[in-house]
């Protein structure tokens, strides 16, 4: 008798522990965002209806294979730049809804805010309740974990206090000659390659080469190794950032994550592998006793944190991680895209080698000569508009928030389409999608009736930490670039902006590179 109360109880409680977790999971797929996405409709805010557990995803999707196809050969068409390979869809649901709308990724509402006023106020707003999406940090957990790039509060305060004086500018002053060296490895392996090929010009796939620059780049000048030394490492990051792009629409399919797919288990273990290697690089590298970098810092961080071992390993090895992707592949496709646009505007190239010799005098370029060199920067921030490697700016109301009069509750995403707003006629007028650097003579105020929508390096207290280094390495980079070869399109090139995890040449850049004076 008793044994059976006791069936009948067990059976009972599971039957209550699965009634619990199915609401749960309803609630988190089903009525939640229909909650949300009804707060937005009673506001007036439309947009596509989302299928069951995809959302959205399919029909974006679905538009960068389009624009995928429309890849060509040749010097750019006008109108195709990075917004060329996202946004089509984008564009659609921007005109069939309005200048603010909401999409789903998987169960996930998102608010695309295309709106001046209400961009206004979020690309101002410093409250901590505006922060990066929750489901970043999981989608991206094996390739961020929880370093600066993903957290949100006081993890992230706490992070951001530790990292952003090793990339304040006096720091990046001191890593110019450690920029020339890299850049010079660069030019003597083009060197390399044009003796190879007899000596006068060679056809040139730049991408990887300019990879290993700022791979040496960031490695000396933030954890006090070589491109070499930390090679594997790259190559285990370059495989976990493709195998993230692999999954697709499977990234906003909820819990998917968990399951031991051929996928996921590969992610799992190169996640290991990376893990070892910073921890063996960073343990070398404290023996070594070397003058303070960031690595130190991050170090001295994890340790006055109050953290388990296990949480000082993890701050570690997530905030190195965190700071070689945020600031190794954004800067390589920076000056891809750059080389390419000269390659493909000899007038503009003339101009700037003109300018490098004038002010360098025989010099190498250092930080007090760019600092005169107006065209270049007009350049880059012409190439950072065009190609803006990071697409998109998003955050999360982690609490609920109102711009503009708009109420946005918890849990809603929104997202900054940068590509589509670096190319908006009514901000940049009619000649928006043409490349030209002479917008920029003024700075970013003269160029644009939105200064704050000009958004390269991001908006607000989560701006890039790395944009000065990002600045200062670009223009040394195509400052001794110029001054050692001319640049022309070769015509293996064929042009398709395509995205990955950031806006990048689908095929890669081949220039024919030529020795200047030959
Ligand atoms: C052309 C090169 C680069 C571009 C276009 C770029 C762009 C960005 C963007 C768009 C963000 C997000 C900002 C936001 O959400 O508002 C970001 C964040 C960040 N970047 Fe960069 N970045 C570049 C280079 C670098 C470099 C060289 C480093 C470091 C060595 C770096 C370190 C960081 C860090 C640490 C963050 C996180 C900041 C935070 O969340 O508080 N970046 N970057």
């Amino acid at each position: 008798m008793e044994k059976h109360i006791l069936v009948q109880i067990i059976a009972s409680l599971a039957v209550a522990v699965v009634v619990g977790l199915t609401l749960r999971l309803y609630s988190a797929v089903v009525a939640t965002p229909r909650r949300l996405r009804h707060v937005l409709k009673q506001q007036g805010v439309g947009g596509p209806p989302p299928a069951f557990l995809l959302g959205n995803i399919m029909e974006i999707k679905n538009s960068q294979v389009i624009s995928a196809a429309a890849a060509t050969t040749g010097p750019p068409d006008s109108d195709n730049c990075g917004a060329n390979c996202v946004a089509s869809v984008f564009d659609e649901w921007r005109r069939q809804y309005g200048d603010i709308y909401t999409f789903s990724l998987g169960n996930k509402p998102v608010l695309v805010v295309n709106n001046y006023d209400v961009l206004k106020e979020v690309t101002k707003c410093i409250s901590l309740d505006l922060g990066k999406p929750l489901y970043q940090a999981k989608d991206l957990e094996a390739l961020l974990g929880n370093g600066i790039l993903p957290s949100n509060g006081k993890l992230w305060a706490h992070q951001r206090k530790i990292i952003a004086p090793e990339l304040f500018i006096d720091k990046v002053k001191g890593m110019t000659n450690l920029i020339q060296q890299s850049t010079m490895m660069l030019i003597d392996s083009w060197q390399g390659v044009i003796d190879a090929e007899g000596g006068i010009k060679a056809d040139i796939k730049i991408d990887d080469y300019l990879k290993k620059f700022s791979g040496e780049v960031i490695s000396r000048a933030c954890f006090g190794s070589s491109y070499a030394e930390g090679e594997q490492l790259f190559k285990k990051f370059a495989a976990l950032q493709q195998l993230t792009a692999n999954k697709g629409v499977l990234l906003g399919i909820p819990a998917m994550r968990y399951v031991p797919t051929k996928q996921n288990r590969r992610e799992w273990e190169v996640k290991r592998d990376v893990k070892e290697l910073i921890l063996k690089l960073v343990k070398q590298k404290s023996e070594e006793n070397l003058e303070k970098n960031m690595l130190q810092m991050i170090l001295q961080g994890a340790e006055s944190s109050n953290l388990s071992s296990d949480a000082v390993e993890k701050f570690i090895v997530d905030n190195c991680k965190n700071i070689y992707i945020a600031g190794f592949e954004t800067t390589a496709i920076t000056a891809s895209w750059c080389l390419m646009l000269l390659a493909s505007n000899p007038e503009w190239q003339h101009r700037l080698r003109e300018e490098v010799l004038g002010v360098c005098n025989g010099q190498l370029p250092d930080f007090g000569s760019i600092k005169q060199m107006k065209q270049l920067a007009m350049v880059i921030n012409e190439t950072l508009r065009l190609y803006p490697p990071a697409w998109v700016v998003s955050r999360e109301a982690l609490n609920e928030l109102e711009f503009n009069n708009i109420r946005i509750p918890k849990g809603v995403c929104i997202w900054m389409m940068v590509v589509s707003l670096h190319t908006d006629p009514e901000i940049w007028g009619a000649d928006s999608y043409q490349f030209k650097p002479e917008r920029f003579a003024n700075g970013t105020i003269g160029a644009c009736k939105h200064p704050n929508l000009y958004m390269p390096f991001g908006v607000g207290p989560r701006t890039c930490l790395g944009m000065n280094l990002a600045m200062v390495e670009l223009k040394i980079l195509v400052a001794l670039l110029l001054s050692n070869f001319s640049f022309s399109l070769s015509p293996n090139y064929v042009h398709a902006p395509a995205l990955n995890v950031n806006v990048q040449p689908a095929h890669g850049v081949h220039l024919l590179i030529q020795r200047s004076h030959a």
